[in-house]
């Protein structure tokens, strides 16, 4: 693993040889963030990213750590989510639920999947309101500097694009400072109908890993981490939490760097 030195704001960024080094130091990371954060609080809040995460997250589901990890405390929440049923192939909840959750023993009543009968936009309110009465009951932390609630761990995935959640370039809800979840009826990226965290929630987290691996990333990863003088951001170089970012990246994903 090869650690590139950068300005503090872009995070520490961890280069490996293989996405399969990438995996075993993933797991590491969450498993000894869990470890600590576990001792401290009766909850640790972890929110997933689709896409290929999932399957980078599979080191997680072999010993030690499927058996040291203390589930119970974990809590999940998505980044962002597909307006589809939850048994949709293109759910986000089924690809974890199928890849990860089925595998581990996080109490049920700890995964906050979204409402699939509500429109986009209900599906977005209600989550939120889901968010909001987490953190009256001190499931969730607030952020005393922004406000906005503030997971214990994001893992974030980000496509080719640049997009990471649901936010896309050049979409308005980039720009959105107000609510913590909102929708998108028009995603570059089918399906067209999503709901997604806000950057202000995104931003308010104390840990995010951006976890990236393969070419068809290399020129965004380049973007966000080399000398871009772009005046539009990508999302991806909006993502700038109140605690630490820790970038994952296999040597394909580094290769424009
Ligand atoms: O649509 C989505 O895409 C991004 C990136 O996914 P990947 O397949 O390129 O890894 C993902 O992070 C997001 O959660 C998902 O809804």
């Amino acid at each position: 693993m090869a650690e590139i030195a950068t300005e503090k704001a872009k995070g520490k960024v961890q280069v490996f040889d293989s996405e399969e080094a990438l995996t075993v130091s993933l797991a590491k990371y969450t498993a000894d963030l869990s470890d600590k954060i576990s001792k401290q609080k009766a909850a640790f809040t972890v929110v997933l990213s689709g896409g290929s995460l999932i399957e980078w997250l599979r080191k997680l589901l072999e010993p030690p750590y499927i058996d040291s990890v203390e589930w119970s405390k974990w809590h999940i929440f998505w980044v962002d989510e597909r307006v589809v049923p939850k048994d949709h192939e293109d759910s986000n909840y089924k690809l974890a639920y199928d890849g990860f959750l089925s595998k581990v023993s996080i109490p049920a009543g700890n995964v906050y999947a979204i409402n699939d009968a509500l429109s986009a936009e209900g599906a977005a309110d209600d989550y939120e309101t889901c968010l909001k009465h987490l953190v009256q009951t001190s499931t969730i932390d607030l952020s005393q500097a922004t406000g906005f609630p503030k997971f214990d761990l994001m893992l974030l995935g980000m496509g080719p694009d640049g997009h990471v959640a649901s936010l896309f370039p050049g979409h308005p809800l980039v720009q959105e400072n107000k609510k913590w979840v909102t929708f998108i009826k028009d995603s570059p990226k089918p399906p067209p109908e999503r709901i997604t965290f806000t950057f202000p929630v995104i931003n308010s987290s104390a840990n995010i890993a951006l976890v990236v691996a393969g070419a068809g990333e290399a020129h965004a990863v380049n973007v966000a981490l080399g000398n871009s003088q772009n005046s539009d951001l990508l999302p991806v170089q909006m993502v700038s939490p109140e605690g630490e970012l820790t970038w994952f990246l296999d040597k394909e994903a580094a290769s424009e760097l």
